[in-house]
């Protein structure tokens, strides 16, 4: 029997913010899609819950609106009739007691003891979010009743332990679900089947063999409305802290026992605490300039024109355990960039011994993990070319889901919503393990902002400052550059 047939994922979802971009764009059409293919049980109730003064048939009209526009190829009519009645609306404040209230009756009417509430909503909302519910008595119900809550997690290390309390004040940690939607990527999910479910890759995955890893998370986009917000931030905040802190995570664990919450994130937070905290000497913040076609960064609305904050930043690593002692991990994302491109690329020592007469080097093998666009591994090697005697040249083999797999990769957010409706949170982020991360970033983010320095400044479209390729060829490495179509 499937978990939808049992019942057990049977809930009430309620999106505070409901009225906003991150519920049109990504949490409605989630769950429109788990509704297309039967993952949504049939008497799962959506309740959307915010300050606007919406009816049901209001928040209905809005949902339509969005999955049509979110959605267009998944839209259909006859799903859409089934779902909508199962739409209602909660108007009310965040911190405000009263609204509580309502939403608890509302949820008694509704019958459903399982509860599932997502925070939707800006940062400075998830601490009453947590706190109302508790005081209104709806962290328990005679069901299960879980908390999303989104990123940014905390602002720095400080206010992330201080949000950690609040929640747990009112929640268990089993009952809180952190979000970072990179862990729920395909291709991030197969780093741990890569590694652990063949003999072939992790004997070598090691400071014996690997001379260093690079994780490269690229935007060709620039602030797109979310100024005011971004300004705020900054790129070590928004992305470096979770998203590739998790991708390093993710390939430098030690293999879990079972692959369940536990032993999964136990791992992670033992790298986490291998891992040095970043320092300016080892990183370098970038920010984009315009080029009189595109604004720069300080042109944006909502950014201050003098604004230092960081669109682009590469830190070196460091993980100091015995599998990664010397090991580089280069971590660098930038918005504005020539491409969009997120990947993992493993980088090979060269053999200790090469029996050919070569003109050159060899080049190292490396291993290049995609996570986006064109999903997949490559494998680059040296072959030997075609005719008389050895001369190398670069080969590769290359392994591509959608040529793969006939089904259709799921969204991250379809596959949390999922997980979370089923009560699996191996893909989200534990307390000790978000601290952890702010351990890390916490004491250059202070650094930088206690200086005076201005960012490197790199051009719109380029793939971001030459300083960042100082602070690799400092160390006798370049960067990957991504494949771009
Ligand atoms: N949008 C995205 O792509 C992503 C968003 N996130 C995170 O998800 C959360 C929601 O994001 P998003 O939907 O973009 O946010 P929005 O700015 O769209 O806000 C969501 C809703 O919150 C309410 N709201 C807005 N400002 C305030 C305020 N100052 N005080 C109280 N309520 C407010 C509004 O609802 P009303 O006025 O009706 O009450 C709004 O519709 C954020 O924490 C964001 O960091 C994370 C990753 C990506
Ligand atoms: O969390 C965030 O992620 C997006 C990028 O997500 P992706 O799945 O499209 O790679 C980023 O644009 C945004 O700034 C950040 O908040």
């Amino acid at each position: 029997m499937t978990p939808t047939q049992n019942g057990e994922h049977r809930c009430a979802f309620v999106i505070f913010g409901a009225s906003g971009d991150l519920a049109a764009r990504k949490l409605l059409p989630a769950l429109f899609e788990l509704h297309l293919r039967g993952a949504l049980h049939p008497e799962t109730a959506l309740v959307g819950f915010s300050r606007r003064d919406w009816s049901d048939d209001t928040f209905r009209e809005r949902a339509r609106a969005a999955l049509q526009e979110h959605a267009p190829k998944s839209f259909d009519e006859a799903a859409w009739a089934e779902l909508a009645p199962r739409l209602s609306f909660v108007s009310g404040g965040y911190d405000d007691a009263e609204a509580y209230q309502k939403l608890k009756e509302h949820l008694q009417n509704l019958g459903q003891d399982n509860r599932l509430f997502y925070t939707s909503t800006p940062p400075s909302t998830y601490a009453p979010i947590a706190e109302r519910l508790g005081e209104a008595g709806m962290a328990r119900s005679a069901g299960w009743v879980r908390l999303i809550v989104e990123k940014p997690f905390g602002h720095d290390l400080r206010s992330a332990r201080m949000l950690n309390e609040t929640l747990l004040k009112h929640f268990r940690e089993e009952q809180i679900y952190r979000m970072d939607h990179y862990l729920a990527k395909e291709t991030a999910q197969n780093i741990a089947a890569l590694r652990f479910a063949n003999a072939l890759f992790e004997p070598t995955w090691n400071s014996q063999y690997v001379d260093h890893i690079q994780v490269t998370m690229a935007e060709p986009m620039g602030m797109e409305g979310r100024g005011g917000f971004y300004d705020e931030v900054g790129v070590i905040r928004d992305v470096i802290q979770n998203h590739l802190l998790q991708l390093v995570a993710l390939t430098a664990t030690e293999p879990p026992a079972r692959y369940d919450a536990k032993s999964v994130r136990d791992e992670k937070v033992k790298v986490f605490q291998a891992m040095a905290c970043s320092n300016p000497q080892h990183a370098v913040i970038g920010q984009y300039r315009g080029d009189g076609r595109v604004k720069g960064y300080r042109e944006e609305e909502g950014v201050d024109p003098r604004s230092r904050q960081g669109t682009y930043a590469a830190l070196e690593l460091r993980i100091d355990n015995w599998r990664w002692a010397g090991v580089p991990f280069f971590v660098r994302s930038g918005k504005r960039l020539r491409a969009k491109s997120s990947e993992i690329v493993i980088v090979y020592k060269r053999p200790p011994h090469i029996p050919f007469e070569l003109r050159a080097p060899v080049q190292h093998d490396r291993i290049v993990l995609r996570l986006q666009p064109n999903e997949g591994i490559s494998l680059r090697f040296n072959a030997k070319k075609p005719g008389q005697g050895i001369s190398l040249s670069r080969a590769s083999m290359d392994f591509y889901y959608d040529k793969e797999f006939r089904s259709r990769n799921p969204d991250a957010y379809e596959t949390l919503l999922e997980d979370a409706m089923m009560g699996d949170a191996t893909l989200f982020m534990r307390a000790d393990e978000v601290e952890a991360q702010w351990r890390v970033v916490t004491p250059l983010l202070e650094a930088w902002e206690a200086s005076y320095d201005e960012p490197a400044f790199y051009d719109v479209g380029s793939w971001g400052p030459d300083e960042a390729n100082d602070l690799l060829a400092k160390r006798g490495r370049t960067w990957h550059t991504p494949a771009v179509e």
